[in-house]
C-alpha cells in the first residue's frame, strides 16, 4: 500500500517581509502613491474616489506626523486635492512634474517641451485608432488607458513607443494598463528627494508605499536614504525592501502606524 504524500505548497514564497511599525519616538515622513496603493483599480480613472474611512485615516495620520505626509502620484495635483480634500498637504503630481511643499510653495517642472500641443494632438490621434482605449488629458502629460480593452495592450505599446521616438523631449511611462507620454527629466524619485529637503520632511526617516513601475524611482531614492520602501502587490522585480499584498492591507498597516504614533 502506498503512503499518502502530504500536500506541499509549491508557490514560490515572496522573499520580502511586511514593513515594521514605528518604534516609540520614531520620526517618520510618509509618502503615498495613490492608484493601486491606496485605491483599488477601477475601469474609469475619473470616477475613482477614496472611502470615508480611508480619508479620515489619512487626515489623522497627516496630523500625527505634523504634516510630514505627501501623496506622490501620476495624477494631477488638482485631481488629488479634489479626491483627498488635501490642498493643504505637500504633494507631487504628474510623476513629480508638479510639486507642492508643505508651506504651499509650488514648483512646476521648468522644462516642459515646447511642442506640447503637438504631443497632445498626436496622442489623441493614436488613441483614436484603438477601440476601447480611453485618453486622460493631463495637459503636460497624456495617459492612454486600456483597462477596458486589455487585449490592445501590446499593439498600443508598440505604436506608442514608435510615436514617442518622434516627440523630442517626451518619454513613455508605462503603468498598470496605462501608457503615458510625459516630459523627460522628472520622476517620483526626484520629487521625494525634493520634498525631503524641506520642513516638515527634512531629518525624518522616509517611508514610501507604491505599487507600480513609476514607484521604482521613488524606491531607489528611499533606499538611498535608509528609509522603508514598501511594494504594494506582487509586481516583480522591485527595488522595494518590504511588501504588503494590496490597498486593503496598506490601509490596515497605516492604521496601525497611526495607533503606534498616537498611543
Ligand atoms: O501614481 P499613481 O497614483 O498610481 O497614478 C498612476 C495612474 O493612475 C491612474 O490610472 C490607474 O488607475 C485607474 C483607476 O483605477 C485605472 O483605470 C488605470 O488603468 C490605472 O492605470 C490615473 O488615471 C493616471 O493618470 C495615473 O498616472
Amino acid at each position: 500500500m502506498s503512503t499518502a504524500i502530504p500536500a506541499i505548497a509549491c508557490a514560490p514564497r515572496d522573499p520580502l517581509p511586511p514593513p515594521p511599525l514605528p518604534d516609540a519616538g520614531a520620526c517618520w515622513a510618509v509618502f503615498l502613491d495613490v492608484d493601486g496603493t491606496l485605491l483599488d483599480f477601477a475601469d474609469d480613472p475619473l470616477s475613482v474616489r477614496p472611502g470615508a474611512s480611508l480619508l479620515a485615516l489619512l487626515h489623522a495620520l497627516h496630523q500625527a506626523l505634523d504634516g510630514a505626509l505627501a501623496l506622490v502620484s501620476g495624477r494631477e495635483l488638482a485631481d488629488l486635492d479634489r479626491m483627498f480634500a488635501a490642498s493643504h498637504w505637500a504633494a507631487a503630481g504628474l510623476h513629480g512634474l508638479q510639486l507642492r511643499h508643505a508651506d504651499g510653495g509650488r514648483r512646476n517642472f521648468a522644462v516642459v517641451p515646447a511642442d506640447q500641443a503637438h504631443m497632445r494632438e498626436a496622442a489623441r490621434a493614436l488613441a483614436g485608432h484603438f477601440e476601447g482605449v480611453q485618453m486622460e488629458d493631463k495637459q503636460a502629460a497624456i495617459a492612454l488607458h486600456c483597462r477596458r480593452a486589455p487585449a490592445q495592450w501590446a499593439s498600443l505599446h508598440e505604436a506608442a513607443a514608435a510615436l514617442v521616438a518622434q516627440l523630442p523631449g517626451y518619454e513613455l511611462q508605462p503603468g498598470n494598463l496605462v501608457l503615458e507620454f510625459k516630459p523627460v527629466g522628472m520622476d517620483k524619485g526626484h520629487a521625494v528627494l525634493e520634498l525631503l529637503q524641506r520642513a516638515p520632511f527634512a531629518g525624518r526617516r522616509p517611508v514610501y508605499l507604491g505599487d507600480d513601475l513609476t514607484d521604482e524611482h521613488a524606491f531607489a531614492s528611499i533606499n538611498s536614504r535608509h528609509g522603508l520602501s514598501v511594494r504594494i502587490g506582487t509586481r516583480q522585480p522591485s527595488l522595494a525592501e518590504f511588501t504588503l499584498p494590496g490597498p486593503a492591507a496598506a490601509e490596515a498597516w497605516l492604521s496601525r502606524v497611526l495607533d503606534a504614533l498616537t498611543h
